[in-house]
């Protein structure tokens, strides 16, 4: 029997469960049927027409709570926040790929130069489902100045914790794992190849990636799942879905510009065109923040990256200016050094 608060449960859920159901939460989602965990441990039920009975929810997704009548789920609780996968492939349908995250583990290698674009991608795409990100920096064990590595990103990723680790020595993973408590949630993002699978096998303290074929005993029949929501030995949940993993392809390409839309779009209230948001009449954001169009948490999000993109600006510009100087440095050099045309 595992209580509920160790699945993630929020007491003020209670008041959204329709009489005579109880909750679960969503380990898998499969063609036509749902794996989910109880307190009274995982079972695979049907997925009713309640479920999709609001189409901007975009159905159940792993993560999710939803309310079960026997072996039916009748309906889906309200999120905290959602993943949401825009603008892949040709439909412009948008797609949860996982619901109810406290925390997402924005994981990139120290391997490589930090690629600090990249990793400010998966930020803002943190940010705007809701979640607080994370940035996790592994194989620390291959990498000679884990100081430098680690500080580059934290200057970058402003107000957001920056680990280094290792998944073979094990270095960094109790900080991390600090972070994960008890009946929180969490879900990594990051590029292919970064260790994250081996990340949630140290944390799991035993191979559950790759390997999450589950032999369950229920009542005499053996049934076998393979999970995308696994309970952490420190009390925590970590999911890992093959839709969380892809995210990183389309973002790749989108920006922070896509994942703010809804903050672009406040700012074409404000009264002044050049408005920074920060009190001045009219403000169209303040507006948002003050009834409740707009969560102050994601404003601070959008804030940041705003600030970043700033300062991005001015390396690039800097670079650029320093560029064209020395363009115009050789270009007169090579004019000088040109031979005289012959007559
Ligand atoms: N030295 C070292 N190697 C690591 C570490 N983490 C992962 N690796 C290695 O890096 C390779 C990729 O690791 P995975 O865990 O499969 O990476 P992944 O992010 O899950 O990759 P995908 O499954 O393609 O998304 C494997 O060969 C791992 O053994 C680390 O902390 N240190
Ligand atoms: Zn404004």
């Amino acid at each position: 029997m595992t209580p509920l608060p160790a699945l993630g449960w929020r007491p003020e859920l209670a008041a959204q469960l329709p009489a005579g159901t109880a909750p679960a939460r969503v380990v898998r989602v499969d063609r036509g049927r749902l794996g989910v965990l109880t307190g009274d441990g995982e079972r695979r039920v049907h997925p009713g027409a309640g479920l999709y009975a609001d189409a901007a929810l975009g159905g159940p997704a792993v993560g999710d709570w939803v309310a079960l009548r026997d072996e039916l789920a009748v309906a889906l609780l309200p999120r905290t926040s959602a993943f949401v996968r825009t603008g892949a492939g040709r439909s412009s349908a948008a797609q949860v790929v996982a619901a109810n995250l406290d925390l997402v583990l924005v994981v990139d290698a120290l391997t490589a130069d930090p690629r600090l674009r990249r990793v400010e991608r998966y930020l803002a795409v943190a940010w705007s489902s809701g979640a607080t990100p994370v940035v996790v920096l592994t194989k620390a064990d291959l990498c000679d100045d884990v100081v430098a590595g680690v500080e580059a990103v934290r200057e970058d990723a402003l107000g957001v914790d920056v680990l280094a680790v290792s998944s073979p020595t094990g270095e960094g993973i109790a900080a991390l794992r600090a972070l994960l408590a008890p009946g929180r949630t969490a879900a990594m993002v990051g590029p292919s190849g970064v260790g994250k699978s081996s990340l949630l096998n140290a944390l799991a303290g035993e191979p559950v990636a790759g390997t999450r074929e589950i032999r369950e005993d229920g009542r005499g029949r053996h049934t076998t799942t393979a999970r995308e929501l696994q309970l952490l030995p420190g009390g925590a949940l970590l999911i890992d879905t093959p839709g969380m993993r892809e995210l990183a392809l389309y973002d790749d390409a989108a920006g922070v510009e896509a994942a703010y839309a809804d903050v672009a779009d406040l700012a074409l209230d404000c009264r002044f065109r050049d408005c920074a948001h920060g009190g001045e009449p009219g403000c169209g954001v303040a507006a948002a923040l003050d009834d409740g169009r707009l969560d102050p948490a994601r404003f601070r999000g959008w804030r940041k990256l705003q600030a970043e993109a700033h300062r991005q600006r001015l390396r690039v510009d800097a670079r650029a200016r320093a560029e064209e100087r020395a363009r115009l440095r050789s270009l007169h050099r090579s004019r000088r050094d040109l031979p005289s045309r012959p007559r």
